[in-house]
């Protein structure tokens, strides 16, 4: 690992909540780096501890111990200033700035850089633009907050993040409300932002499915393991999904596919022969879902009561049973029929 490329360092960290006399520590003893140029996402069941992490990172909330560093600098010890030069942050707290129109909103995170009267130079304005048609939010410029859709208000909240210029931002959640589309361009966004301008990027999400395609890096919390971090494929790889979500038992991470999917209950054996990958997994979707376990050829026992299922396309399989040949023309064909043929059992 490159030390040059550190930019926040934790070492012994414990995170949590102090009330009064007590304490309630989430996770102890994390250590973990930020690197720059990085985009990290951070990945965790409901409740592991992902915003705690965030907002101790963002010094919204105080460390309980241990040791926070940026550039080599204690966190704690910078100033208001210091830290909003440096550290952009989007939380997932409803804004209260119902009053304020799109583009002044996004103007406020140019503060700590325009100064206490907060004036606009041209390349403020520049910038404030920019990271407007970034986030795809330029047309609604104008617009009061109050009257943007929660989606919109998040493009928003990223856009303030970006006009700040921080070399690290801290996102929680940022594509929790967004359309398919949307949450793809803001996570194909911060990549590029981390790459081309070597910003750190670390974000919270429970869309494992576009962190996988996106992250540099991956932390996965979990109140069994605490925090493992690591190159994304190192870890997927390495089977550590397989432990992300503890308390379930009855899901499963696909690693062909990098998806989470249940367990198949199925009891009933079916062989399932095909060249076609694509075709072979939806085969393999319909057939799970309908109670169906599917064998290769090569590990299905050679025994005339285990039907074979042969697909050509989706448009042709076939089935071989012990009373003969059928020919369905589509996936709603097929699953009638090999409702009637039963498929083997254990
Ligand atoms: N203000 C608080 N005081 C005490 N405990 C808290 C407080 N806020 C959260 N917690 C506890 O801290 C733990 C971690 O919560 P946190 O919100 O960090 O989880 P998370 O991973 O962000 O969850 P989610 O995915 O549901 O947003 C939880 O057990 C939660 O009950």
């Amino acid at each position: 690992m490159d030390i040059s490329r550190i930019l926040l360092q934790a070492t012994d960290a414990t995170i949590g909540y102090r009330t009064g006399k007590h304490t309630c520590s989430v996770h102890s003893h994390l250590n973990f780096t930020l690197h720059k140029g990085e985009l990290t996402c951070l990945l965790g069941a409901n409740g592991a501890g992902k915003s705690t992490l965030l907002r101790t990172l963002a010094a919204a909330q105080p460390l309980l111990e241990g040791h926070i560093t940026l550039n080599g600098k204690d966190l704690s010890s910078l100033s208001e200033r210091e830290r909003s030069r440096n550290i952009g942050v989007v939380l997932t707290d409803k804004t209260q700035a119902g009053g304020l129109t799109v583009y002044e909103l996004v103007a406020l995170g140019r503060q700590p850089h325009t100064g206490f009267f907060g004036r606009l130079h041209p390349h403020d304005k520049e910038i404030i633009g920019h990271a407007l048609e970034a986030v795809g939010i330029g047309h609604k410029a104008r617009t009061y907050t109050a009257e943007l859709s929660d989606g919109e208000r998040q493009k928003v909240m990223i856009a303030k993040a970006l006009v700040q210029e921080c070399p690290l931002i801290l996102l929680d959640e940022p594509t929790a409300f967004l359309d398919v589309v949307s949450r793809i361009e803001i996570m194909h966004l911060l990549h590029r932002l981390a790459q081309e301008e070597d910003k750190a990027i670390l974000l919270s999400t429970h869309d494992i499915e576009q962190a996988l395609v996106l992250a540099d890096r991956l932390w996965l919390l979990t109140d069994t393991d605490g925090l493992r971090c690591g190159t994304t494929e190192d870890l997927i790889l390495s089977h550590a999904m397989d432990s992300l979500f503890p308390n379930a038992s009855d899901i499963r991470f696909d690693l062909m596919h990098g998806i989470y999917s249940p367990t198949v209950e199925g009891k009933r054996h079916i062989c399932l022969e095909t060249d076609d990958e694509v075709l072979r997994h939806w085969t393999q979707n319909a057939l799970n879902r309908n109670g169906f376990l599917c064998l290769s050829a090569a590990d299905a026992p050679e025994t005339a009561a285990l039907p074979r299922l042969h697909a050509v396309s989706a448009r042709h399989f076939e089935i071989r049973t012990k009373g003969g040949t059928r020919t369905c023309t589509s996936f709603e064909e097929l699953l009638e029929a090999v409702q009637t043929t039963g498929g083997s059992r254990d």
